[in-house]
């Protein structure tokens, strides 16, 4: 597991690229038959991925020894959206069939975890997102029907996009965590502008649906100091509260984000109105 240590915004304005790429973004989160882990001390969140081809992947009880406690999701609860092919997740005996697009929420205190691809001609690629927990939540598979979709923004301000809530209150309970994935329309190249930051919660940003050679130009820092990084297909980026997060991509995108900290209202948004940007 790969550790990041947090980071103070006076920090942060000192950086170079590959400064502010080392502190923010994650870069290799699939890798097949095997599972990812990068701990950041922001929030404590583990984001990662989970990528079965020919064999099932499973959480073994050794990383508990990375979170000092019996196994893993002793006392943390976990959100996937699979962004490949089909999947089955099976939880303490509790099979989930997961498509394309589907989320499974796992409550704390589930030890046993196994994902397998239904075909592994169409691997399934689970991104996950994982915090602290303090109660038991029953574990839930979403789907795109249930995730509340919300259509936002307008083809002239090349921003029309749409959110689906997967895991937000009005879905289902979670302790903390809340997930959610917003696609783009095709020519739309802008999330999140006007942008805004939220001093009560940390966000992490992944990528994907883009080619080879596209890229998102992703917007970080405080709104009079801002950064960019040159973000590429299925990668994600750690976001501080004191940071916006936006970006403009060279073809349209899909982005996860995930939240964690203080409270669990999506609309809690510090906007920051364009005039202040700098
Ligand atoms: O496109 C958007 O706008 C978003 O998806 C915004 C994020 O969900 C967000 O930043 C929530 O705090
Ligand atoms: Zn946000």
């Amino acid at each position: 597991m790969e550790i990041r240590q947090p980071i103070h915004s006076e920090h942060a304005r000192t950086l170079d690229t590959e400064g502010l790429r080392r502190h923010f973004l994650v870069e290799d989160l699939f890798k097949p038959d095997a599972a990812t882990l990068t701990y950041s001390q922001i929030d404590r969140i583990i984001v990662g991925g989970i990528m079965p081809v020919t064999q099932a992947v499973s959480f073994s009880p050794e990383l508990g020894r990375h979170t000092g406690t019996d196994f893993f999701l002793q006392r943390r609860e976990l959100g996937l959206i699979n962004i490949g092919g089909a999947a089955r997740a099976t939880v303490d005996g509790q099979v989930f069939e997961i498509g394309p697009r589907e989320a499974l929420y796992v409550g704390q205190g589930a030890q046993q975890l196994q994902f397998e691809s239904v075909d592994a001609a169409v691997p399934a690629k689970l991104y996950f997102n994982c915090a602290p927990a303090h109660t038991a939540y029953p574990h839930r598979k979403v789907t795109l029907a249930e995730a509340s979709p919300e259509t936002l923004g307008a083809a002239e301000t090349s921003n029309r996009r749409t959110i689906y809530k997967f895991l937000v209150p009005d879905v289902l309970p979670t302790c903390q965590l809340l997930m959610g994935m917003t696609q783009l329309e095709p020519g739309s190249l802008w999330n999140t502008m006007p942008c805004h930051t939220h001093d009560r919660r940390m966000e992490v940003y992944f990528y994907f649906d883009m080619s080879e050679n596209a890229a998102v130009f992703h917007m970080m820092g405080e709104p009079t100091q801002t950064r960019h990084l040159v973000v590429r297909n299925e990668q994600a980026v750690i976001n501080p509260s004191w940071s916006i997060h936006a970006g403009v991509g060279t073809q349209a995108y899909t982005f996860i984000w995930g939240m964690v900290g203080e409270n669990q209202v999506f609309k809690d948004m510090d906007h920051v109105p364009m005039t202040a940007l700098r």
